[in-house]
């Protein structure tokens, strides 16, 4: 059972070395794995075995059975604990040749020395190299990459704006040229049109709308006045997104202060909302679900002024989870009946979407990007003609790449490309998106107690020496997410560790990496990630992490023009050796074959994998956090849309190895029956098989919603549970009574 696991003496006594021959004396556990290789060389090892057998027996077990079973020295009491809770669970049976071969003898089941000569306990660590599925190559397939040119030579002079508006774009923004969507829409949203705007991620949208809003709203005779209430309302999918877009405002009105800029949005105080909706704004920006509130609850609210409705990731705001308060949005403005502007924005709208909001728009003018002059498209004589409105643009100079990695190895390969880039690389900042909150906070407790040197927790940023680790979720406070957004907005390097709550709209400068450790629910919502590095024209790169099941999602990327170069995991792990905190049994030699540097980076990545796993079992605290956090995870893996559920199926995940992910030695018990795993790796075999038979639940359009729901409400995206919603409408009638009496 043990065969291939790692065996660690906690003891931290120093060894003696013998003068003579340099070589200090053998422990009893030594001797005893000397003496167990000496009977496995005469009974069962073949002596003239080749590398290349040697190699093939690595890539089997993970383990070189050749290798000198030497105990190691812990680093810390705590993180080396004593615990012999071997191998998964999972893993029993699974494998059946890994496990029967007669060339491979086991370790008795408890070892004299099990308990040590000083009586000391060994730690084993289950091996993560064995029982994983094979990683096929990717073949990402040819595609057309439709690129989009981010600027023109036009300048903003050229427009016919405010003189002082030109000189803010100068001076506070510090934009001279236009990009080449700002080209064709500020002429024609200045014509009184209304827009369906599409551009690629990162491209200027937000002053392509913004600077005819100014220019429109400071023209305005009679001048504006606060008490004219809302003139622009502008709609955004998210808090931070809503803020960003109300600073640009801000900015924008500088020359023009007659003109208020606000923003509503969840989280905030609705009282102190009340209040500056009663002394005016002009400009309101707000998420979907707080502005409903306000239209609900707070008398001041009126729309008789509305000029402009915008729609921003419009994609997004009109989808199945804002759709209703968008309706009770727009009927409160037609109610005024007032003659409006209306634009929707975004990098991902699709033809279907458009004709959507057509509905609520006159005559309105679709602008690609793509479409037209300032398109490229990269001739690939091999791939099929694609239609163009399927097909989404990234910025040209983002590197995309996508790993393939076993459940089990998530973790560990999540760690080393962290350490990779921001502790032996300069001036990396990275983005890791990850499917729940509750898997957000797992991972920054986690990372910063094992790969930080010198943890501190006392801002919001939890720092070593080298790696400042974000977090950004929807179970946070608000405070907490305006502070550590604009905190990681302004730092030169850092992690953040985020929900989908970070992948619309945020501008967030120098940003190198982008790394989707949980995939996308979509090909749009990647578009949308990745397209948080390599704006404006800058470069960055992303990686998508995949296991070997889910590689078809590539295909799925392929069907929107989207292309990806394969990084190996083994690479990834090889970061490892560059850090001396994880070093495997043996001393490390550089001129060692490459086979050794294989074992050692497999040694090293078990090292780090027993740190986490000794982390998570401290105490029931941990272990609690880590199983909250699996059981999130699970949660997430189920909202899927159906038309992924090929690729991304609750059954097909191994709940062992996923739980390997989070640390967790063990598939807890009794995650919640509504979560269905895989019943083949089910250690409940014959129940598994009875489930395997019957066709997966087909979910009613209610479920399927609602599922949805619980997918935002799990990422944080403005959705809220129901009970939560009704506590809050409670609290916002009391504090309305409130207002309206003082
Ligand atoms: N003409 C310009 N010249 C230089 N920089 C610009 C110009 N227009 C916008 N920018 C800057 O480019 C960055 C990205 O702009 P913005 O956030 O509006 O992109 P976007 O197209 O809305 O992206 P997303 O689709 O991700 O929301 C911002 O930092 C913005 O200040």
């Amino acid at each position: 059972m043990a065969e291939d696991a790692l065996m660690i003496n906690i003891s931290s006594a120093p060894e003696k070395f013998n003068k003579k021959t340099n070589r200090r004396p053998l422990s009893t556990a030594e001797k005893w794995a000397q003496k167990k290789r000496e009977s496995k060389r005469k009974t069962v090892f073949e002596p003239q075995e080749s590398s290349a057998s040697k190699q093939r027996k690595i890539n089997q077990t993970g383990q070189q059975h050749t290798h000198k079973q030497k105990p190691q020295t812990p680093r810390s009491p705590s993180q080396r604990s004593n615990n012999r809770d071997t191998e998964e669970n999972a893993d029993q049976g699974e494998n059946s040749a890994a496990k029967s071969p007669s060339k491979v003898k086991t370790f008795p089941k408890k070892a004299p020395e099990e308990h040590g000569d000083h009586g000391r306990p060994f730690i084993k660590t289950s091996s993560l190299f064995r029982n994983n599925p094979e990683i096929p190559d990717v073949l990402s397939p040819a595609v057309n990459q439709v690129k989009e040119k981010v600027f023109t030579s036009n300048m903003f002079e050229e427009l016919n704006l405010h003189p002082h508006l030109v000189a803010t774009l100068h001076k506070v923004l510090n934009v001279t040229s236009m990009t080449s969507v700002q080209k064709k829409t500020i002429p024609l949203l200045l014509s009184g049109k209304d827009a369906v705007v599409r551009s690629q991620t990162g491209s200027g949208k937000t002053l392509a709308y913004g600077i005819p809003v100014v220019q429109f709203l400071q023209g305005m005779q009679p001048k504006v006045k606060r008490s004219d209430g809302p003139l622009a309302v502008v709609i955004v999918p998210t808090r931070e997104l809503a803020l960003q877009s109300f600073q640009m405002f801000q900015k924008l009105l500088k020359p023009f202060t007659w003109i208020v800029p606000g923003v509503l949005m969840g989280g905030e105080k609705r009282k102190a909302e009340k209040a500056r909706l009663r002394k005016g704004i002009n400009v309101l920006i707000s998420t979907p679900g707080r502005l409903v509130d306000h239209i609900k609850n707070t008398l001041s609210i009126a729309f008789s002024a509305v000029r402009w409705l915008i729609l921003d990731e419009a994609d997004r705001t009109l989808d199945l989870g804002f759709e209703k308060d968008l309706t009770v949005i727009l009927n409160a403005l037609n109610a005024t009946g007032l003659a409006r502007q209306n634009v929707l924005l975004s990098a991902t709208l699709t033809e279907g979407l458009s004709r959507l909001a057509s509905i609520s728009m006159k005559e309105p003018v679709t602008i690609h990007v793509s479409e037209g002059s300032e398109e490229t498209v990269e001739a690939c004589p091999q791939a099929a003609p694609q239609a163009l409105s399927d097909s989404y643009v990234v910025p040209e100079r983002l590197q995309q790449h996508v790993v393939v990695v076993p459940s089990k190895l998530h973790l560990v390969c999540l760690a080393a490309f962290i350490l990779a880039k921001c502790k032996f690389e300069q001036r990396q900042k990275l983005i890791v998106f990850i499917s729940s909150c509750e898997a957000v906070e797992f991972l920054l407790t986690l990372f910063t107690a094992i790969l930080c040197e010198k943890p501190s927790t006392t801002s919001t940023k939890h720092t070593s020496a080298s790696l400042n680790f974000y977090r950004l979720h929807g179970n946070m406070r608000q405070e907490e997410r305006t502070e550590v957004f604009q905190e990681f907005s302004q730092c030169k390097t850092g992690i953040l560790l985020c929900t989908d709550v970070a992948a619309r709209g945020l501008d967030l400068p120098q940003v190198t990496w982008i790394v989707q450790y949980n995939p996308p629910v979509s090909a749009v919502e990647y578009v949308h990630r990745v397209g948080r590095t390599a704006r404006i024209g800058a470069q960055g790169s992303s990686l998508l992490f995949l296991t070997p099941s889910e590689m078809a999602f590539v295909d799925v990327l392929a069907n929107h023009n989207i292309s990806l170069s394969e990084m190996k995991m083994e690479d990834i792990l090889a970061n490892l050796m560059k850090d001396e905190r994880f070093k495997g049994r043996g001393k490390w030699d550089s001129k060692r074959s490459a086979a050794a540097f294989e074992q050692e980076v497999r040694e090293r990545a078990t090292v780090l994998q027993t740190d986490f796993e000794n982390y998570v079992h401290a105490n029931n605290e941990s272990l609690q956090t880590a199983k909250c956090a699996l059981q999130s995870f699970l949660r997430a893996y189920t909202t899927y849309p159906s038309s992924l559920k090929h690729i991304f199926h609750i059954r097909s995940l191994h709940l062992g190895h996923a739980a390997k992910s989070f640390g967790l030695r063990d598939a807890p018990q009794g995650l919640g029956s509504s979560i269905t795993t895989n019943p083949a790796n089910s250690k409940d075999s014959k129940k598994g098989k009875d489930k395997a038979k019957r066709p997966p639940k087909k979910l009613t359009a209610k479920e399927r919603v609602s599922n949805l729901m619980r997918s935002e409400y799990l990422s944080g995206i403005d959705g809220e549970s129901k009970s939560k919603k009704k506590r809050k409408k409670k609290k916002g009638q009391e504090e309305e009574e409130q207002s309206t009496t003082a």
